[in-house]
């Protein structure tokens, strides 16, 4: 997630320096270091958490050192609480975001709570930033970052996954694995793409549209969600996502 940001960032005013072990590619202007020994005696004014919410304990403390004065620290990790962060931080500013992985084309979509010590122009720093990267929902509480990691972070993985899901429907119904992917992901792309005119019916007005009294689409919708299962199963999954999240904190 943190090289879909970075793709989004590099056209900024921001010296960037990444940290990575595994020394993985950065783009052209950006520093790579692959330990914190090596800029160890550096101040930067924006601290990036972008490591596993696992590995927050272990890693970030080291780099209380390296926040200047004024600085804050960004984090984008899931569950892990600002309110921790910022105490294994020696009470540094911390505000957390919740970007999602369409932001590696600028259409991310990123909650942002800001937490102990955070300015508002520390929030006015991450909302300016975020943006980059599509767009962005200010919260007022870890609560409801970690709702927004519900729907909205951890989101592509279910339409990723409805739409391989879907492929595979089609498959089962002859055609092969590139004219599925092409019609699966053409009619989502379009049917997405009318819903978010500026003039677009209501979600229900829009499938309403579709269906024909006693059409296909009817028999369909009916297979699909007639017993109420589909509704059940997403507000199930949103509801384990959060509540991983709650344990992460
Ligand atoms: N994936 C997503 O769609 C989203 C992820 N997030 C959050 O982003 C964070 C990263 O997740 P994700 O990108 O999926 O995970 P990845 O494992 O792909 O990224 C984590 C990166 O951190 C690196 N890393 C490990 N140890 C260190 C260290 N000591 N210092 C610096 N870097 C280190 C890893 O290197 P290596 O591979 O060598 O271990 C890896 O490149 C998580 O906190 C997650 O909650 C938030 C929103 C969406
Ligand atoms: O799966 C995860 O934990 C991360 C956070 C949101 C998306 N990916």
């Amino acid at each position: 997630m943190g090289s879909a940001l970075l793709s989004q960032w590099i056209d900024g005013p921001e010296a960037i320096t990444v940290v990575d072990p595994a020394g993985s590619e950065v783009p052209e202007g950006v520093s790579l270091v692959a330990d914190r020994a090596e800029i160890a005696d550096r101040r930067f004014d924006c601290i990036v958490a972008a490591v596993k919410p696992q590995l927050i304990d272990d890693i970030l403390a080291d780099y209380a050192g390296n926040l200047a004065p004024g600085g804050y620290v960004l984090s984008i990790a899931a569950g892990y609480s600002a309110v921790r962060l910022s105490k294994l931080m020696g009470d540094a500013p911390v505000i957390r975001t919740m970007p999602n992985l369409p932001a590696a084309i600028g259409r991310g979509v990123s909650g942002i709570c800001p937490g102990p010590h955070a300015t508002s122009a520390h929030t006015g720093h991450a909302e300016n930033f975020m943006r980059r990267a599509g767009s962005t929902i200010t919260v007022d509480s870890e609560d409801k970052l970690d709702r927004v990691t519900a729907v909205a972070g951890s989101g592509p993985g279910y339409v990723f996954e409805i739409a391989r899901a879907y492929a595979e429907a089609a498959m089962a119904q002859g055609f092969d694995e590139d004219e599925a992917r092409d019609m699966v992901l053409g009619t989502i792309g379009g049917a997405i793409a009318m819903a978010s005119e500026p003039s677009a019916a209501s979600l229900e007005d829009l499938r309403n549209s579709v269906t024909s009294k006693g059409g296909t689409t009817a028999a369909g919708l009916a297979a699909l969600n007639g017993d109420g299962g589909l509704s059940t199963r997403l507000h199930d999954t949103l509801q384990a996502a959060y509540d991983r999240a709650v344990e992460l904190r």
